[in-house]
């Protein structure tokens, strides 16, 4: 058996009062595809962001790649965002002035050095070969979150990340998102946790978990 790529026990968080994840146990297999869903205020980014090294857990213990979070100092948390992970959110976040390639150029100045034919390649993978001069006003939302997902593989992530990242997108450019996602994750074999409200969304992963007021309350698997 492989070991998993995220392991919780008894992990929590909270925020003042409020516990927006209370003990939670979860195991997330090497280049499985999780998706999370649940209502709105459930947890879901809440967990996205402990596990992303994004915000630290409250309790409990949080074990990622092998990396205890909980023990790393904020630069070695920083570094294990460089090197691990890759995010992709509802909004782009695309610096508008900044032509596709240069914003994908920018990410590698985050984590280690600006490489344009890298950069170029990154957006060619995603089908954005054509388009590499333009900026994001001058793109579709499809092709804006393919620049993100261009920006996101920069670094060769083990762990991809995605809070509601076809939120935004007409069903055409979902699909186009996520068979994407489908095809570099073949390739490049990484974990995939992708927060969503939308149950097709949700169907393109192999297992889905429900989130209720911090808890686990359902697991659905739908491919092994
Ligand atoms: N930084 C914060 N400070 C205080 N409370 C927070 C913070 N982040 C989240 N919360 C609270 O924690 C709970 C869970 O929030 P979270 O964002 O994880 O929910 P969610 O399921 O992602 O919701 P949504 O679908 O609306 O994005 C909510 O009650 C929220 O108000």
């Amino acid at each position: 058996m492989t070991v998993p790529t995220i392991q919780t026990a008894g992990l929590t968080k909270g925020y003042g009062d409020i516990c927006a994840l209370k003990p939670l146990d979860l195991q997330v297999a090497e280049g499985e595809w999780l998706s999370v869903m649940g209502h709105s205020g459930s947890g879901k980014s809440t967990l996205m962001n402990l596990v992303g090294g994004l915000d630290r857990p409250s309790g409990g213990s949080l074990s990622v790649g092998g990396q205890d979070l909980s023990a790393l100092s904020e630069d070695g948390l920083a570094r294990f965002r460089r090197e691990f992970v890759g995010i992709i959110f509802q909004q782009h976040h695309l610096v508008p002035y900044l032509s596709a390639v240069e914003n994908v150029m920018l990410s590698q100045y985050f984590h280690s050095v600006p490489d344009e034919a890298e950069a170029r390649l990154a957006l060619e993978r995603v089908g954005l070969g054509h388009r590499l001069k333009n900026r994001p006003g001058e793109l579709s939302g499809g092709e804006q979150q393919r620049v993100c997902i261009a920006r996101a593989i920069i670094n060769s992530p083990k762990l991809l990340l995605g809070d509601e990242p076809t939120g935004n997108l007409d069903h055409k450019s979902t699909v186009m998102v996520l068979e994407l996602l489908k095809e570099l994750r073949a390739e490049d074999r990484f974990t995939v946790v992708l927060v969503t409200h939308n149950e097709e969304v949700a169907a393109w992963g192999d297992r889905t978990i429900y989130l209720d007021d911090g808890v686990l309350v359902r697991e659905e698997r739908l491919r092994s």
